[in-house]
Order: C-alpha cells, then structure tokens, then sequence
C-alpha cells in the first residue's frame, strides 16, 4: 500500500495536538508522508486563494484528492473504509489537504475527489490532524478485523 499524504497549512509546534497526530500516525501503516506549507498573508480572501494555490501546486501527478472540509460528506466509519478500499484500487496518489485558519480555496475544493468531513462542527486546522489520522487508524483496524474498532451499538 503506497504511504497516504498529508498537505496542511501551518507549521505544527511541539505540544497536545502534535502529540495527538504522532501518536496515531506511529501506529499507521504506511503512516502519512506530512508536507506543511506556509499561512499565507493578505485578506481572508487572499490568503485562501495564495494557500490554495500552494495546496494545488505541491500535489503529486494524478492525486487523488480528499479535501477536509466541513461541509464533505460525513462517513460513518465503516463507509470511510469502504472509500478507503476504492481510494487504493485507483492506484493512484492520496493525499488529503487540511486548510488554515480561513480553510480552503473553492479552487482546491473544486479540484478534490473527495470533500470529507468529520461533521458540522468546525475543528481547529491542527487538531484536524489528529482527528483524521485517528479515524485512518481505524479505518485500518475496520478494514484489517482489529478489534480496536467496535462496531456494536445499543
Ligand atoms: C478552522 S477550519 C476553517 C474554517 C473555515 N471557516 C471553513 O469553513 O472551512 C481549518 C480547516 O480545518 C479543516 N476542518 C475543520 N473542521 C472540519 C470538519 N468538521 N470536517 C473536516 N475538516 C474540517 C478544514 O480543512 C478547514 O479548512
């Protein structure tokens, strides 16, 4: 299985959220490849278009692209394994963007595959990290019969 990417804005300090996104990513397999891209300045505007441009320029050829964003599709996780598996059958590249402080470029998300979401609430861009690769984890662990993942319900 070829390594999943990560493309975010901002550059991850030492503390809680780092620590919530390493410690999930160990346990990946492959873990994400991270590449973060500078916060750009200007106008909210601006700014989105400039990261968003950036976002679109360090894609690989032929990504497959899953912007996170709020207003995606919402998966269960089951269903988020179940694209997974598509996902991997293309054989192409797949990276996931996270936006910055004013989120995505309509450019980036006119160009994903995928808009994910991890529900309506709005997530700070860093934690969102953690978050996803979290339910990568699990996706893993659905996908691989590990009984981290328990799918019983009252
Ligand atoms: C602080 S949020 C940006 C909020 C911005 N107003 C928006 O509507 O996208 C920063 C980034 O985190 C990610 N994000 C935040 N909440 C999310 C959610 N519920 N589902 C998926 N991605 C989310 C998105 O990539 C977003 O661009």
């Amino acid at each position: 299985m070829k390594p999943p990417r990560l493309l975010a804005i901002g550059r991850l300090k030492p503390g809680p959220e780092a620590d919530l996104f390493a410690h999930y990513n160990a346990r990946l397999r492959p873990p994400f490849i991270v590449t973060e891209l500078p916060e750009a300045r200007g106008s909210a505007a601006e700014l989105r278009r400039r990261e968003g441009a950036a976002l679109l320029a360090a894609l690989p050829e032929g990504a497959l692209l899953v912007a996170m964003d709020l207003g995606g599709q919402a998966p269960s996780s089951e269903a988020l394994a179940r694209l997974a598996e598509r996902w991997e059958a293309t054989g192409r590249p797949l990276v996931f963007v996270i936006g910055g402080a004013e989120g995505l470029d309509p450019a980036v998300l006119a160009r994903a595959d995928h808009r994910l979401s991890l529900g309506p609430l709005t997530w700070p861009h860093f934690l969102v990290r953690g978050l996803l690769a979290e339910q990568w984890y699990r996706v893993q662990a659905i996908r691989g019969g590990h009984p981290y993942h328990r799918a019983w319900r009252p």
